[in-house]
């Protein structure tokens, strides 16, 4: 059976395409552009509307006070090199709503959050940046959970690494999926 509508055909094209960006150059979306796609990415399904995420640009000198955030908290003397690998980092807060966990449980709201990074990060690939999603245990850490300005209640899911795209850009390279991936539950129904 084929798409319905080329624009469904080209929006899959561009979903098969993305790839993450380990090594990007020194430009990045300014704040204005950057706004325009999360109005964008922020349209996601978000079970009774709690938006429970908020993102956090990084660029510059910032990068560095981040650096000092990761030595602190690793107990490392130099600060950490890693924040200086793209010219803008994005970070992907989840503001969970724990009074709100009896509609919306945590994985819910963690979803929402992804939701929006992962859009956001298609989105990215689609106008032509490069950026790879990083995290770590790094971000439970108390110095680097204050550099964000973290609430009690909030999670750092990690960052986006933004910049333009390389010149030899990775290529998407998936396994094929398994027939596992989607099937018929009248094959997958256990009788018990
Ligand atoms: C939440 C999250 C955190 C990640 N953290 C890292 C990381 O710290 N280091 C890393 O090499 N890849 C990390 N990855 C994986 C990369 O972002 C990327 O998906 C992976 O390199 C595969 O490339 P692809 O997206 O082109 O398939 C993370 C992915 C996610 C979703």
């Amino acid at each position: 059976m084929k798409f319905h509508t080329k624009r469904g055909r080209r929006l899959a094209r561009l979903m098969r395409a993305r790839a993450s960006q380990p090594g990007v150059g020194d430009e990045a979306p300014d704040d204005r552009l950057l706004a325009r796609y999360v109005r964008a990415a922020a349209n996601v399904p978000d079970h009774g509307g709690l938006r429970p995420w908020r993102l956090v640009t990084i660029r510059g000198g910032q990068r560095e006070a981040l650096g000092q955030a990761i030595a602190d908290a690793s107990g490392d003397r130099r600060p950490s090199t890693k924040p200086l690998r793209a010219p803008l980092l994005v970070a992907v807060v989840a503001s969970l709503r724990p009074d709100r966990y009896r509609k919306a449980p945590e994985w819910e709201q963690l979803a929402v959050a992804v939701e929006v990074a992962h859009g956001l990060q298609l989105l990215l690939a689609a106008d032509g940046w490069g950026s790879m999603w990083r995290s770590g245990r790094i971000v439970e850490t108390d110095a680097v959970r204050a550099f964000h300005g973290l609430a009690e209640s909030e999670r750092l899911l990690g960052w986006l690494y933004v910049g333009s795209l390389p010149e030899r850009p990775k290529t998407a390279h998936r396994p094929a999926l398994p027939d596992t991936a989607l099937r018929p539950v009248e094959d997958v129904a256990r009788a018990d």
